[in-house]
């Protein structure tokens, strides 16, 4: 069996007195479309730096390629396709200019690839780069990461500040490329839609810690909304949630409505649930209200 693409176990890094990854784990295996999502802060940018060998981390270890880390740099980076949250080219230059140096680092670079997906990606290849919309120039970061033809396209949160029609349209593109290459690919996104669009695994960061990792369908049934009239005595129903030791994420009254947003790794306690509260409606919950009742701090 080929080796997990990238395997990282208890990451930490520490800037000064900020913890920014408190022993993260992540398992990305080959062809996977991978999400990596989390708030502003979570320690994304933090783990993906780390994997570029940008940042040394302050503890735990990380395996790309069936290979340990720290060894071997540049013949990691050369099988990475990596594009950065904020694109700084050359203003000057144009796409065809600016794959003359970036060719020289890639022994797979591929010519005629790179110019195949200039024209897919609609980015005019003799122009200046200094005059291209910010959905072009990341555009052209994804064209000039995938022409060395990697096994791991790195992206991370690449749609940031691209309207919604070029947020749509970049992100339809790398998921086009990842079916039809089989590349691996790894992209970090604090939006949940994005996640839905693209991924077919997504790994939940929150305070620099693995909160989730499995399928979107699997996240999706760790969280139910249990709903009763506001005029109920809602002791029994706090009653039964603890003692099948659901964790509240979140309660509220609105609306004449008692809701409570519980968490747990095992669903089959959710159907133990609905007996003991007859009054009660139990559901499931759109991913993004999943998601937030995952990583909301609790008042
Ligand atoms: N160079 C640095 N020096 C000090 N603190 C840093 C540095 N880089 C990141 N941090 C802190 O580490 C934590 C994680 O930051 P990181 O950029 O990895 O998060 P993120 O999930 O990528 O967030 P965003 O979505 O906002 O980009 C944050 O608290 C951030 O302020």
């Amino acid at each position: 069996m080929d080796p997990d693409v990238i395997e990282v176990r208890g990451l930490a890094k520490r800037y000064g007195a900020v913890e920014a990854l408190r022993g993260l784990d992540l398992t990305v295996r080959p062809g996977d479309v991978y999400g990596f999502l989390g708030r502003n802060g979570a320690g994304k940018s933090t783990t993906i730096r780390i994997l570029m060998g940008i940042t040394r981390p302050s503890g735990g270890s990380v395996r790309m390629f069936g290979e340990p880390g720290g060894h071997d740099l540049v013949s990691w980076r050369q099988r990475i396709g990596y594009v950065a949250q904020e694109q700084s080219f050359y203003g000057w230059m144009t796409p065809v200019s600016i794959a003359r140096f970036v060719r020289a680092f890639f022994p797979r670079w591929d010519d005629a690839e790179y110019t195949r997906l200039l024209r897919v990606l609609d980015v005019p290849s003799a122009r200046r780069i200094g005059t291209f919309s910010g959905g072009t120039k990341v555009k052209l970061a994804l064209a000039l990461a995938l022409a060395h033809r990697p096994p791991l396209l790195l992206l991370d949160e690449p749609t940031a500040g691209l309207d919604p029609v070029a947020r749509r349209e970049f992100l339809e593109i790398v998921r086009h490329e990842a079916e039809h290459s089989g590349r691996t690919t790894f992209f970090s996104s604090h939006l949940v839609d994005e996640i839905e669009l693209v991924a077919n695994r997504v790994g939940v960061v929150d305070e620099g810690r693995t909160r989730y990792e499995g399928t979107i369908d699997d996240l999706v049934q760790r969280v139910r909304v249990v709903r009763a009239s506001e005029l109920a005595d809602p002791a029994p129903l706090h009653a039964a949630i603890a003692e099948l030791q659901l964790a509240v994420r979140h309660e509220e009254v609105r609306e004449g409505e008692r809701r409570i947003v519980v968490e747990s790794d095992d669903p089959a306690r959710f159907d133990a649930l609905a007996p003991t509260i007859p009054d009660a409606v139990i559901e499931l919950l759109p991913l993004e209200e999943v998601f937030i009742a995952m990583v909301r701090r609790r008042a």
